[in-house]
């Protein structure tokens, strides 16, 4: 990444590419108003999109396209915007391309540089970047939710509202440390600010609480399909993705590499997952896919056991959340208790078997979108719950140890919203950006 450099005006294409009824690009920067003028003859009225014929440097004719003004500082980078809606042609987006990016001081934008220049001039912060970097990469409505939540800048709000409180009792703090004498028992103002931070890790836990479930619905719950060879587990697979994805055989030890789709259960994100069928077995390749599909077991937020309801079930010594199910209940037999029967033939029992995962799924959280989304979420916010149970575990420690702990409680929360530390983190987070964004 460049990092920052406000001079150049940005050029990007803003829609996916590619043949479209309407293509948008946009222009962020000082010479946006230039690039109106020579491309558009004039500079409209902000915020009211206008029809224009586009012309290049020459006066030729690219295109007659919507233009749309926003003026800086209130545009959502903080400078001039211009965006063309262009007929979605890849020749006229070529043509206005190379026409707006020959203008002096016009370049073309790198992933995220957009953004990247809303967060700089402080119209967005770090978690709300994270929160529309998630929006555009959601897939269902339990992450667009999720991400929405998070744009509108929910978890920057309560991280303040920690921060706020956690500076009260550091000045309680200091006032206590001025205005005591040596060796005087610690006073109210002490005892107030413990109260202040007990409260304030007791919120802060709570949001932890949350953690599991705003990674799983950013990531996709895990779903793994396993059971003995010739269960039926690639054929459930295959049938639930609606798709011929896996090789289907009365062979048994026909799959060995572990086969993911990725599902939308009523607006939650699941990967499900196929693997070879567990058996001892003396063939290397059956082994190891047998040994993946164990170590699966082991990251499962949920497992499908699955038999053949003819045969016998096949134990798993993974202590994971499982529904047993018992496949190819066309055949007839014995359903055991507490089993789903399924056939993949005649579709009984699919879809009891798919509300069964969603409401599983669904029971890990607790009902609202969750805040704490991301892995550098949770480190900050265990680092600031760590300093205030050091702080609130010492009682009768002396005001200046406790200032310090909740002073690095403070630093953890600045680390969350973006105030310190935050180079590393926004280089990787645009990089993931599309360009245009
Ligand atoms: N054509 C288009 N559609 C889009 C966007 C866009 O940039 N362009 N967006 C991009 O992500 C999203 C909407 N986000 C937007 C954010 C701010 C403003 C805007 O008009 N801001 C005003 C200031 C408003 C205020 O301060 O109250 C302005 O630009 O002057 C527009 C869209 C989704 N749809
Ligand atoms: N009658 C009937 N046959 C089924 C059903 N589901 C699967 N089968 C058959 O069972 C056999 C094994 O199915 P697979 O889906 O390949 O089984 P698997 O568990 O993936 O097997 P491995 O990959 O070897 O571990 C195939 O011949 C399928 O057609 C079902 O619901 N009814
Ligand atoms: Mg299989």
């Amino acid at each position: 990444m460049s990092g920052h450099d406000p001079q150049s005006t940005i050029v990007a294409l803003s829609s996916a590419p590619g043949r479209a009824g309407v293509a948008v690009l946009r222009v962020s920067g000082p010479r946006v108003r230039f690039a109106l003028e020579t491309t558009a003859g004039i500079i409209p009225p902000p915020r009211l999109a206008t029809l224009r014929v586009l012309r290049d440097a020459e006066g030729q004719v690219i295109d007659r396209g919507l233009v749309l003004f926003f003026p800086g500082p209130t545009s959502f980078t903080g400078e001039d915007i211009v965006e063309f809606h262009i007929h979605g042609s890849r020749a006229v987006l070529a043509a206005l391309l190379r026409h707006l990016t020959a203008l002096p001081g016009l370049r073309l934008a790198e992933a995220g540089e957009f953004t990247r220049r809303a967060f700089e001039a402080g119209k967005l912060d770090l978690a709300a970047v994270e929160g529309l970097a998630d929006l555009i990469d959601s897939e269902t409505e339990w992450q667009r939710r999720q991400a929405l939540r998070q744009m509108d800048g929910a978890l920057g709000v309560l991280a303040g509202q920690w921060r706020t409180q956690l500076l009260e009792a550091m000045t309680l703090l200091a006032a206590e440390i001025d205005f005591s004498d040596e060796g005087d028992v610690e006073g109210p103002l002490h005892d107030e600010a413990m109260r202040i931070a007990a409260s304030v890790l007791g919120s802060l836990r709570r949001a932890l609480g949350s953690f599991a479930m705003g990674e799983r619905v950013r990531e996709g719950f895990v779903v793994v399909l396993a059971g003995p060879p010739n269960a039926g587990k690639s054929s459930l697979l295959n049938a639930l993705a609606r798709r011929d994805v896996a090789i289907v055989s009365p062979v048994a030890g026909t799959t060995r590499d572990a086969l993911e789709v990725r599902l939308d259960l009523d607006g939650l994100p699941v990967i499900l997952i196929d693997t070879a069928g567990l058996r001892e077995s003396l063939d290397p390749i059956e082994v190891e896919g047998v040994r993946r599909a164990r170590a699966l077991l082991e990251r499962a937020d949920l497992v499908l056991s699955l038999r053949g309801i003819d045969s016998e079930p096949y134990r798993t010594a993974e202590e994971v959340p499982q529904i047993p199910v018992a496949t190819k209940a066309d055949l007839g037999g014995t359903v055991l208790p507490g089993e789903r029967a399924i056939s993949v033939k005649n579709g009984e029992g699919l879809p009891e078997l798919l509300a069964a995962i969603g409401e599983y799924l669904r029971g890990l959280g607790q009902g609202e979108p969750a805040l704490l989304t991301r892995e550098r979420h949770r480190i900050a916010v265990a680092d600031a719950i760590a300093a205030l149970e050091r702080a609130t575990k010492s009682v009768g420690a002396p005001s200046e140890l406790l200032a310090e702990d909740i002073r690095l409680a403070v630093m953890a929360l600045e680390r969350l919203v973006g105030r310190i530390g935050v180079e590393d983190v926004l280089d990787h987070l645009f990089a993931g950006f599309c360009i245009g964004k």
